[in-house]
């Protein structure tokens, strides 16, 4: 029996007086990829947030890596956030004027590990992905795909258990994301991690293990 590392219980939360989040269960085990699709104005990013620990529900219950985020305060829920969990944002930020590899080490810095020990986990993450040479790259001059390689690296080095991802590669150029998302899932797969991909697009939701839809908050398993 699979551990279970996120357990939602009829999660509600509240936009401008509507359900964005509306009654949503759901268990993932551990090493599971799940896909979460929806389009536009579903809940997506509502949900995301909530698993993430940044927005807590209005109503129901969140627990993640045995850890219950809707109880939690919003400091204890920071500080979860980057201890144990990888996010993958649509639009991953860097600070333009450290190097790539300066913007890697800022995380597992803020942890409080050290150097040698930062060094040699962001080397690991980079090779992972399949792009040491862009470390000492300023993030201004990496291309599309380097930029999504540099962020998943930068998630990767935390070793987190569970990885995030809102629209991870919703604004790709089409090959590109095609073969980002194939890498995403062989890394995925071989370090053992949970992913929940939250995207529009069904055709690549629908090579995870498992795709959920969510419409109008609501989410459900589908059996593709
Ligand atoms: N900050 C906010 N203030 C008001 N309404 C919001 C806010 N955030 C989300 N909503 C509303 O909540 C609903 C769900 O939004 P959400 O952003 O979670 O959807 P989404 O599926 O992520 O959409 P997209 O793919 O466009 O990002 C939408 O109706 C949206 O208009």
């Amino acid at each position: 029996m699979k551990e279970i590392v996120v357990r939602i219980k009829d999660a509600v939360k509240m936009k401008e007086g509507r359900r964005a989040v509306n009654g949503v269960c759901m268990e993932v085990g551990s090493g599971e990829l799940v896909a979460v699709q929806g389009k536009s104005g579903s809940g997506k990013t509502t949900l995301f947030r909530l698993l993430a620990g940044i927005d807590k529900p209005d109503a129901g219950w969140v627990e993640v890596l045995g850890e219950p985020l809707s109880e939690l305060s919003e400091e204890a829920r920071a500080v979860f956030r980057r201890n144990r969990l990888g996010l993958l944002e649509q639009r991953p930020a860097f600070l333009p004027e450290l190097s790539v590899m300066e913007n890697l080490a800022l995380p597992l810095w803020l942890r409080g590990i050290p150097k040698k020990e930062r060094e040699k986990a962001i080397h690991e993450a980079m090779a992972a992905v399949g792009a040491p040479a862009i470390l000492e790259a300023r993030p201004e001059k990496l291309s599309w795909a380097e930029r999504r390689l540099a962020a998943l690296a930068r998630t990767l080095a935390g070793n987190p258990q569970v990885l995030l991802a809102d629209e991870f590669l919703g604004d790709c150029p089409e090959r590109e994301g095609e073969a980002m998302w194939d890498s995403l899932l062989d890394i995925v797969r071989r370090t053992g991690q949970t992913l929940i991909y939250f995207t529009t697009d069904m055709p690549l939701a629908a090579q995870a293990e498992r795709c959920c839809v969510l419409r109008d908050g609501k989410l459900t398993e589908v059996t593709l």
